[in-house]
């Protein structure tokens, strides 16, 4: 049964119906959802005749959802979720229009700092809101995704200016959290700092996925090894120098938090999404992660060694990877 706040459905746009998008979207059309993907190519092509099935460590499932690779077909949404690669960023935002209503809200799952910024400018501040999200998901064969671990959980909250207060929490995001919470194989969670939290993620994500990447190896042997393992703890406090630069203050440390996480959660055969991009020929991020690091380093001044040492080792596979 659908679970909005008095039962209602949310229509929702999966922009990027790949690995994370086609996952949550997955889950929220299983709880009876109006979710509609967007997606391209032959992974389109399986959507709209054999529809998605999800293999899952938080249990496998099929769902028929529509799906077009035009936005303007999709009609006016509650909520976008807004998935698709950084790379991919302002080409997508550039045809949401047609799906907004001046109440509807656009939600990144992305990982990186760059996307919200940008999605502001095209469709206003007041309709986004800044995410973040845990899980490894990734798109197993045209139509099927597998989702191998992560908590599956989503930490999301209305964008503003970094020297602002942060604004009243929407309506919508109540209705969207109901909705998670019913769902099965998910969790959100709303924040009130929402640069705190997508600089939180970008400081793990820089370390994890330059690290497994520039290494090839999983979180257990970086961890085991001496020298890896201080080269992760110094990126990561790299990127919060970055962020405390640009005026983003934290309730919490995020160095000694995710180094204590990642080292207690059974994390030992985890890599990330770039080191499964760079392994499989597939574009990488890298640009919108250590690339954005180092820029916003220079801007501000911040000597971000160990950042750039990654970004530079990875530059050679990323520039192979493009198309
Ligand atoms: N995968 C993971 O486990 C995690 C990923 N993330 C982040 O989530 C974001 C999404 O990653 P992920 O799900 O892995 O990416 P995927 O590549 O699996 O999915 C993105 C999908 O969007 C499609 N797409 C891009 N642009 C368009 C367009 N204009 N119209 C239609 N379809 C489009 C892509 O098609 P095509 O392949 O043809 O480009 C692709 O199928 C990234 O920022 C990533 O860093 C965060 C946490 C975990
Ligand atoms: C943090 C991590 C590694 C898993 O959620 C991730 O975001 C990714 O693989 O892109």
């Amino acid at each position: 049964m659908p679970s909005g706040p008095d039962g209602s459905v949310m229509e929702i746009a999966v922009y990027g119906a790949g690995g994370v998008g086609a996952y949550y979207g997955g889950r929220l059309a299983q709880q009876g959802h109006d979710v509609t993907f967007i997606a391209r190519g032959e992974h389109l092509d399986a959507l709209r005749t054999e529809g998605l099935a999800v293999e899952s460590v938080a249990g496998d499932f099929e769902v028929d959802c529509p799906a077009t690779d035009d936005p303007a077909a999709v009609g006016e949404v509650d909520l976008v979720l807004f998935c698709v690669k950084s790379y991919d960023t302002a080409d997508a935002a550039a045809s949401l229009d047609a799906m907004l209503r001046p109440d509807s809200a656009v939600l990144s799952l992305q990982n990186g700092v760059d996307n919200e910024d940008v999605l502001a400018d095209v469709v206003g501040t007041e309709r986004v809101w800044g995410g973040v999200t845990y899980i490894f998901s990734t798109i197993a064969s045209p139509g099927v995704v597998e989702h191998t671990g992560g908590p599956g959980r989503v930490i999301f909250g209305q964008y503003h200016d970094v020297d602002g207060p942060a604004p009243d929490r929407p309506a919508l995001a109540d209705d969207f959290l109901d909705a998670c919470e019913a769902a099965a194989g998910m969790r959100a969670d709303y924040t009130d700092s929402v640069h705190a939290t997508l600089w939180d993620k970008f400081a793990l994500i820089c370390a994890q996925a330059g690290l497994t990447a520039a290494t090839r190896q999983p979180f257990g042997v970086i961890n085991d090894t001496d020298e890896t393992w201080a080269l992760y703890r110094r990126v990561m406090e790299e990127v919060v120098a970055v962020a405390h630069a640009e005026g983003v203050r934290f309730e919490w440390d995020p160095v000694t938090k995710w180094l204590d996480a990642m080292t207690s959660m059974d994390n030992d055969e985890n890599y990330s999404s770039l080191h499964y991009d760079l392994t499989h020929g597939k574009r990488m991020e890298l640009d919108a992660l250590h690339g954005s690091a180092v820029r916003r380093a220079r801007e501000r001044n911040v000597d971000v060694p160990a950042v750039e040492a990654v970004n530079a080792i990875l530059r050679p596979q990323a520039d192979a990877n493009e198309p």
